[in-house]
């Protein structure tokens, strides 16, 4: 099981504020990391280091062993990050667009995301609506073969009865043995029967880190529980 991602003491200040403060973590091949944590406290800024769109002030970024750059950014699928779509383009149009710029990008798995969310290919990206939209966004990523994805709250437009089928959708067309995710979110209590690994950030330090399920056994409770002892 190979690593794909490595953060070495990873740092981030922006003017006087530091909004990461030193963290460390390994991601290997498989492996989905829970990124939790309060409003402000570090997981969006750490999602960019990662994705190289910010630089960090201090520490390491390490994806595949190399630094962030236009190498790792090709095997790296970034949400929210979708910046190609076009409003005028129908659905269809907006996936062969966006396909164009991903040499690993999967028709087939489009086709099948594209079913599984429920999304009417001829229909304007004008006239979707905002949760459509996302999950169009969420489909354009996922049907990447990429060997790291990062999903910043995937579930935010999306409603409470549709959620377990976004959910089911993420786990089925996620590459298990060949692709590493980390899934930042408030909506914990959805989406953790995904977590391997669960960072809980405050004030952009890792309050716990650790393998998900031994986090269970030892705090007797789920990962939702676990975050309203470490948090309230
Ligand atoms: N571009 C920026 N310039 C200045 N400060 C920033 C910038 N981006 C983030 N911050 C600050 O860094 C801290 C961490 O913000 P970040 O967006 O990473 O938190 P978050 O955990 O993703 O929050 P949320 O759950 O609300 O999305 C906050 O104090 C925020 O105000």
């Amino acid at each position: 099981m190979g690593t794909i991602l490595e953060l070495e003491n990873l740092k981030k200040r922006y003017g006087l504020r530091w909004a990461l403060t030193g963290v460390d973590l390994t991601i290997n091949e498989g492996e989905v990391l829970g990124l939790l944590g309060p409003n402000g406290s570090g997981k969006s800024t750490m999602l960019k280091l990662i994705a190289g769109l910010a630089h960090p002030t201090e520490g390491k970024v390490l994806i595949n062993g190399q630094k962030p750059g236009p190498e790792s950014k090709g095997h790296t699928a970034v949400l929210p990050d979708v910046d190609h779509i076009y409003k005028w383009m129908t659905v269809q149009q907006a996936i062969e667009y966006v396909s164009g710029f991903y040499e690993d990008f999967d028709h087939d798995k489009a086709d099948r995301l594209i079913e599984m969310m429920g999304i009417e290919t001829d229909m304007k990206v004008a006239h979707l609506s905002k949760g459509m939209n996302e999950r169009l966004k969420l489909v354009l990523v996922m049907a990447r073969n990429a060997d790291l994805i990062l999903l910043d709250e995937p579930l935010g437009g999306i409603d409470p009865t549709s959620r377990d089928k976004i959910i089911y959708a993420i786990a089925t067309e996620y590459r298990w043995e060949h692709s590493a995710m980390i899934i930042a979110t408030h909506l914990v209590r959805d989406i953790e029967p995904l977590f391997d690994k669960v960072l809980f950030l405050k004030n952009g330090q890792a309050e716990l880190y650790g393998n998900a399920d031994e986090l269970r056994s030892k705090y007797n409770g789920s990962i939702e529980d676990i975050f309203k002892e470490v948090f309230v």
